[in-house]
């Protein structure tokens, strides 16, 4: 018996395989040519073939992307239980730093990382609640942390977290209660001076002040930490591309530099070039396309190396 059957349709009651129209050809008002033989089995969808009864779908701590939100319309389901947001407050300190809307006099210096620090909270889907530029005077900046830490699951500051006389970043994470500051200077270049201290159970992080330190100093510490905070339980390898070094770097042994490139595409293979520059100039980080990393027990790299690059989204 033969069967019209649009694509998507439900195959006809009985049929074990469906021919595709192209392989037909009509012979007379009733009766068409198969020229094109096909086995049992093709070109049907078969219920549960996508994904059968009582297996898991999504398991718990899975972050939703859009195919996963596909596959849960497939399955008909409206709602899941889902994290809350983490919400993340953001302090930057300093008498000079003055709203980056405004002609700066001098020593005073346009405020990037809250807006920098802001981006990449949202881009991890965190919330974000701005305390704006704080006095470094410790009856200002201290009492401003302690309301941050009240509301939020996460803190950052940026400023203050070196050693100079006025940088009360450590003496005001040990103010929050204990069990206080963890963390104070690891062997990175740039964020050497991190501040790393819980509130209890919230994490406070004092960012280096340099706008390139805080935004390294967040890759590295902070999304890890609102990564675990959001319940996700996947760990995957981060995306890296290896390239071809133009040309030498020296780095310290016994600490691990992160180098920025711009990448060039030169006769098939991508070649890094470094971004020399301080770590207060933030447009080496805007024309940096990604960074590598050279290690604790490297004292540099070479021209033609191979080195694995991380991509910036
Ligand atoms: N005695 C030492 N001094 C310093 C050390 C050290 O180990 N011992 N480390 C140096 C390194 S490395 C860094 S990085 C900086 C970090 O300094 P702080 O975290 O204390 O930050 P500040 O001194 O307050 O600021 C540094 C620099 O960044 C500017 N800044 C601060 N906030 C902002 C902002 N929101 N937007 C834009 N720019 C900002 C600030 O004006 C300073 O110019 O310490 C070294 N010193
Ligand atoms: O860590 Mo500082 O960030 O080297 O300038």
């Amino acid at each position: 018996m033969l069967f019209q059957n649009s694509h998507g349709r439900a195959a006809a009651t009985g049929a074990d395989s469906v021919v595709m129209l192209e392989h037909t050809v009509p012979v007379d008002d009733t009766m068409i040519e198969i020229i094109k033989g096909v086995g049992a089995g093709t070109n049907l969808i078969r219920k549960g073939e996508d994904i059968k009864r009582d297996t898991t779908a999504l398991s718990e701590g899975h972050l939703l992307r859009p195919q996963d939100l596909g596959l849960l319309a497939g399955l008909g389901i409206a709602e899941v239980n889902v994290y809350k947001k983490i919400r993340v407050g953001i302090v930057s300190t300093g008498d000079e730093i003055i709203p980056f809307q405004e002609k700066p006099r001098t020593g005073q210096i346009r405020n990037i990382n809250s807006l920098t620090l802001t981006g990449m909270v949202r881009r991890l889907g965190g919330e974000v609640t701005d305390y704006g530029i704080v006095s470094d005077h410790r009856d200002i900046f201290f009492p401003a942390l302690e309301k941050a830490v009240q509301e939020n699951d996460i803190v950052l500051f940026s400023g203050g977290s070196s050693v100079g006389v006025r940088d009360l970043g450590e003496q005001a994470v040990e103010t929050l209660g204990p069990p206080g500051i963890l963390v104070h200077g690891v062997a990175l270049k740039p964020g050497k001076p991190i501040l790393i201290g819980m509130s209890g159970a919230t994490p406070v992080f004092g960012l280096p002040g340099h706008p390139v330190s805080a935004l390294v100093c967040f890759d590295l510490f902070v999304g890890p930490a609102i990564r675990a905070l959001q319940g996700k339980n996947e760990i995957l390898p981060e995306p890296g591309l290896s390239c071809v070094l133009s040309r030498n770097i020296n780095s310290a042994a016994g600490r691990r530099d992160l180098v920025r490139v711009k990448l060039k595409l030169e006769n098939d293979t991508w070649t890094a070039y470094p971004i020399l520059g301080k770590s207060g100039s933030i447009s080496t980080l805007s024309r940096a396309d990604g960074f590598f990393v050279i290690d604790e027990e490297n004292q540099g790299v070479s021209r033609d190396d191979q080195v694995l690059v991380y991509l910036y989204q």
